[in-house]
């Protein structure tokens, strides 16, 4: 089994030139990676990757994200926004950790494993996404937490991006013990 995060680095579209906004604007856009090889490639999603011995979670998120795109982020800045369970075949293939945050330094760049993006959050790709995202992220992005598993069914030995999603179950407004 695969241990794995993704990063949604979180804005404020109007704090940039529109003289009525405040800070506690409720983010709308989301930093989004097209992933230029790996599983997934050529498909957007958040930073992220599989965790390296050692880690943890927020650690691999962190580093992911300075990786892919060059952003700083605090471990403790990083909200745990979801948890997903990628079945394959019957049998779990991928547990995700998904984290949120609208604190983060730097400006994002290209990498040779993705080409950032930031996107308003009613205009996210879903069409150019992994299937099951349109299922759970749009919570994830309106500040909310999920916890989810989605079953694909592959023959032989296609990789996950290639095999057919089929069912899920998702639970949304989860709570996660603190620090996870
Ligand atoms: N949004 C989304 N992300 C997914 C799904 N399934 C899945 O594995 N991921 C994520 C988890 C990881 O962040 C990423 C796959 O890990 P990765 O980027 O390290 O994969 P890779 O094959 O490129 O690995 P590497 O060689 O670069 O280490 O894809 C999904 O259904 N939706």
């Amino acid at each position: 089994m695969i241990e794995a995060t993704l990063c949604f680095p979180m804005r404020s579209r109007s704090n940039g030139d529109d003289p009525t906004a405040s800070a506690d604007d409720a983010p709308d856009e989301v930093l989004l990676i097209e992933k230029r090889r790996g599983l997934g490639e050529g498909w957007y999603n958040g930073p992220g990757g599989k965790l390296e011995s050692a880690e943890t979670p927020r650690e691999c998120a962190v580093r992911e994200t300075r990786e892919e795109v060059g952003l700083g982020i605090d471990p403790a800045d990083l909200e745990k926004a979801g948890e997903l369970r990628f079945l394959l075949n019957g049998e779990e293939h991928t547990f995700c950790h998904v984290f949120r945050t609208t604190e983060f330094d730097g400006e994002p760049a290209a990498s040779a494993e993705a080409r950032p993006e930031w996107v308003p959050v009613e205009d996210v790709p879903y069409d150019q996404m992994w299937e099951d995202d349109r299922l759970w992220l749009p919570t994830v992005l309106e500040g909310e937490t999920v916890r989810g598993e989605f079953r694909f069914e592959a023959e032989g030995d296609e990789p996950l991006d290639e095999a057919e999603f089929v069912d899920h179950d998702l639970e949304t407004g989860v709570s996660f013990e603190a620090g996870d």
